[in-house]
C-alpha cells in the first residue's frame, strides 16, 4: 500500500503514458475535461508559503436563454494535524484554527462563496483508540462553542458559507456526543446542523464507541449560493443516504471523510462520482491526508498486532459534477485547497437529459422498503 511518497493518480499517469493516451485515459476516467481556474497569482503564492497545494478547475454548462448562469465556487481544504496527538487538547485546536484560518483567507482570495473543511477537522482522528479522555475534550456546541464562533468569523470576514465538521457537544441532551457539520452561512449567522447518518464498525474505525448514528435526517440548507447538504464519510457508502439529501433539493453534496488506503482508496474515485451521476447534483469528496499517531497502543480485533498508528489517509479530494465529469484529486501527501467553479445549472440540465429523477420508481421502492423492513418479512425470491 503506496504512503506519502507516491503523490497522485494524476501525476504517475501523466509521468508515464503518452499524450494521445493519457487524453484517451483521461476522457474515460475522468470525464469531460474540467477547464483549469485562473487564479491569482497571490492566492499561489500565499499557498506555497503556507506549504499547501491550491489547484482550481471550472465546470461548464450550456448557456440557456431563461435562465442566467448560477455560478458558484466551493472550497475543499484537506489537511494534517499540525501538533502531534500527544499535545495539549487546546494547542492542538488552536494551531488547527491558524492552519485552517491561513488556508480560508487563500481561498477567498480565490473567490470562493462555499468551503468545507475535513471530518472531525479540529481534531486527530482518535476514535481508533477507543479512549474517552483527552479525546471526548474537542467536543464542543454546535451552536455556540469556540470552533463555531471562529467559523462565524471567517464566513463574515470573507463572505463565504462555512461547513465546519466537529465533534458536537450536546449540553441540551444529557451531554451526548455526535458527529456533526455546523453550517453557517455567509452572513456570519449559524443555519443549522447536520449529523453523520451512518457510523463505521470496520478496521481501526471505532466511533461506535463515542457516537450514535444522526437524528436529524437528510437536512439541507438554502444558502445565498445554492442549497447544500452534508453526508458525513461513511453516509457515502449509503446510496440511499445521498439520495436523500437529493429528494430534499440537494445541488452541492459535501462529502467531509477521514478514510485510508488500505481500506478504501480504491472506493474512493467511484462512490462520490457515481452520487454525482445518479443525483443530478455537484458533490464534494474531502478526505485527510497524512499520518496520525496516537500516545497508546490499540487494537479493532481483526487480528491486526497492536499498533498507535491509523494507517496512510490519502488526501485526493475532488469534486464530480451531474455530467460524470470530475476533478482530478488534490495530492496523496500535503495539505491543500481545492477550488471547484460549479454553473448549477448543470444539475437540471443533465436531469432532462438522463431523467433519472422523472425514471426513479420510487414509490415502487419505498412500497417494498417499508414491506422489507418488518420483522416477519421474506425476500421475494422466485422458486422452481
Ligand atoms: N470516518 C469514517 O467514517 N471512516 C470510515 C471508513 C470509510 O468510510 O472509508
Amino acid at each position: 500500500m503506496a504512503g506519502p511518497e507516491w503523490e497522485s493518480l494524476e501525476q504517475c499517469l501523466e509521468k508515464h503514458l503518452p499524450p494521445a493516451d493519457l487524453r484517451e485515459v483521461k476522457r474515460i476516467l475522468y470525464g469531460k475535461e474540467t477547464r483549469k481556474l485562473e487564479l491569482p497569482g497571490r492566492a499561489f503564492e500565499a499557498a506555497s508559503k503556507g506549504d499547501f497545494e491550491l489547484q482550481g478547475y471550472a465546470f461548464e454548462a450550456a448557456e440557456e436563454q431563461l435562465r442566467a448562469p448560477r455560478t458558484v465556487r466551493v472550497g475543499l481544504v484537506q489537511n494534517r494535524t499540525p501538533l502531534p496527538a500527544d499535545a495539549p487538547v487546546a494547542k492542538q485546536v488552536t494551531a488547527l484554527h491558524r492552519r485552517i484560518e491561513a488556508i480560508v483567507e487563500v481561498a477567498a482570495v480565490c473567490g470562493v462563496n462555499v468551503i468545507c473543511f475535513q471530518e472531525a477537522w479540529t481534531m486527530p482522528f482518535a476514535f481508533c483508540t477507543r479512549e474517552r479522555l483527552p479525546w471526548t475534550e474537542f467536543a464542543e456546541s454546535a451552536e455556540d462553542g469556540p470552533t463555531t464562533r471562529f467559523c462565524q468569523k471567517l464566513a463574515k470576514k470573507h463572505d463565504v458559507v462555512v461547513v465546519s465538521p466537529i465533534l458536537e457537544r450536546d449540553r441540551e441532551h444529557g451531554d451526548a456526543l455526535w458527529n456533526t457539520a455546523v453550517v453557517i452561512s455567509n452572513s456570519g449567522a449559524v443555519l443549522g446542523k447536520t449529523r453523520k447518518n451512518h457510523i463505521p464498525r470496520v478496521g481501526d474505525f471505532n466511533e461506535s464507541t463515542y457516537y450514535m448514528e444522526g437524528n436529524l435526517g437528510h437536512p439541507v440548507f438554502q444558502t445565498q449560493f445554492g442549497r447544500i447538504a452534508v453526508n458525513i464519510c461513511y453516509g457515502r457508502h449509503h446510496p440511499l443516504n445521498w439520495l436523500m439529501y437529493s429528494i430534499n433539493g440537494a445541488e452541492i453534496i459535501f462529502n467531509p471523510s477521514a478514510t485510508i488506503g488500505a481500506l478504501s482508496e480504491c472506493l474512493w474515485p467511484v462512490e462520490a462520482r457515481n452520487a454525482a451521476i445518479a443525483n443530478h447534483c455537484f458533490t464534494c469528496a474531502i478526505n485527510r491526508v497524512g499520518e496520525e499517531l496516537f500516545p497508546n497502543e490499540f487494537t479493532s480485533g481483526d487480528g491486526k498486532k497492536a499498533h498507535r498508528d491509523f494507517g496512510y489517509f490519502y488526501g485526493s479530494s475532488y469534486v464530480a459534477a451531474p455530467d460524470g465529469s470530475r476533478t482530478p484529486g488534490l495530492s496523496r501527501n500535503r495539505d491543500g485547497l481545492l477550488v471547484a467553479e460549479l454553473d448549477l445549472n448543470l444539475c437540471r440540465q443533465v436531469n432532462d437529459i438522463w431523467n433519472f429523477k422523472m425514471t426513479g420508481r420510487y414509490e415502487m421502492y419505498a412500497r417494498e422498503l417499508a414491506e422489507a423492513v418488518k420483522p416477519n418479512y421474506s425476500p421475494n425470491i422466485v422458486k422452481e
